[in-house]
């Protein structure tokens, strides 16, 4: 039997490509009722304050908002449960194409909300409550929509750990992320660590996380964690980011679906398995609408 570059037989490799390409496909929208994430749950929705917000809008692309200004948009117990029920419902907007990740008031996200953190902070808990935003966050990262964080204002902690489950951050030109785990005697446990090592690479994720090291606008740029400077005042930062993201969602959606696909495919999976899921995303869009029709009109990429 052939073997893969990892040494998995080729059948094998087939087979666990096409589950997890699957696995993007089917709709994640019954909440997994394991019981240990059910008592997290229960125990989260003691800790109330504040919302996610979604608006899901014509164009294709949906504004998320971290809503509660009050406390610097830290995430409540309930926002974290919220959370999941916008993931899940992202999941099976099949219209999508793109989201816009912000906070309320000017602001990005100042992390867990600080009072029920205190209130959870046995390790049993803590443990709970950093698999459940794990399990969200990687489902928000792995949405087939092109996903942008509008960072205004300050992005900490647990806030920082969320613009990394978007494929894009834009800031404005005064806002400001910082990764103040090693401050707060801990280290990023919503799976921010290791997407800001891939986003960043290791070097300078080590720099973010000892050093907790402010990322203004031109750090950011250069370590390649920033994509785009917002000008703050000249204009609606929300308008801007819509239009920055309109670049990329331009276009029919199941294209713009199977572009984030195999790009996940290429950043999660072995090359083999990547490959394998590209040919059956590609299977989805050959000889579709968008295809039929650049045909018809003989498209020139001048
Ligand atoms: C470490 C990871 C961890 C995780 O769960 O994985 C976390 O995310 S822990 C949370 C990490 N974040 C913080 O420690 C933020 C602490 N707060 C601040 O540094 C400041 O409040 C700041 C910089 C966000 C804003 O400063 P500013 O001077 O502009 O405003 P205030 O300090 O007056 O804040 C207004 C109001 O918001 C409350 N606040 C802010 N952040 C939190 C938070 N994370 N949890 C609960 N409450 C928060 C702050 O206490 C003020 O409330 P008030 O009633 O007016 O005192």
């Amino acid at each position: 039997m052939a073997l893969c570059s990892v040494g998995r037989p080729l059948l094998q490799n087939t087979r666990h490509a096409l589950g997890w390409f699957f696995k993007q496909k089917q709709t994640f929208c019954c909440k997994v009722h394991d019981s240990q994430e059910e008592e997290i749950r229960k125990k989260l929705q003691l800790f109330p304050g504040g919302s996610i917000d979604l608006q899901k809008q014509e164009s294709g692309i949906a504004v998320m908002t971290v809503n509660n200004p009050a406390r610097m948009n830290a995430f409540s117990g309930t926002m974290m449960t919220e959370l999941e029920e916008r993931v899940c419902e992202l999941e099976t907007w099949t219209e999508g194409k793109g989201l816009i990740v912000r906070g309320a008031a000017g602001t990005f996200c100042s992390g867990s909300d600080l009072n029920a953190v205190r209130a959870i902070s046995n390790p049993q808990d803590g443990m709970k409550m950093c698999m459940f935003m794990q399990k969200t966050l990687t489902r928000l990262l792995r949405l087939p929509l092109i996903s942008v964080a509008l960072v205004e204002g300050k992005a900490l902690g647990g806030g920082a750990e969320l613009t990394t489950a978007c494929d894009f951050r834009l800031m404005t030109s005064d806002a400001m992320i910082q990764f103040v785990h090693k401050h707060m005697g801990l280290v990023p446990g919503w799976g921010g660590a290791a997407r800001l090592v891939r986003i960043v690479g290791s070097q300078n994720a080590l720099k973010l996380l000892a050093g907790s090291k402010k990322v203004d606008p031109d750090f950011g740029k250069q370590i390649g964690l920033v994509d785009d400077v917002l000008t703050v005042g000249e204009g609606n930062t929300l308008v801007d980011t819509e239009r920055w993201l309109s670049q990329f969602t331009k276009g029919s959606a199941p294209v713009i679906r199977a572009v984030k696909k195999v790009v996940l495919s290429g950043r999660e999976l072995s090359l083999d398995e990547a490959l394998t899921t590209e040919r059956h995303v590609f299977g989805t869009v050959w000889g579709g609408p968008a295809n039929l029709e650049a045909l018809a009109l003989k498209t020139k990429h001048k």
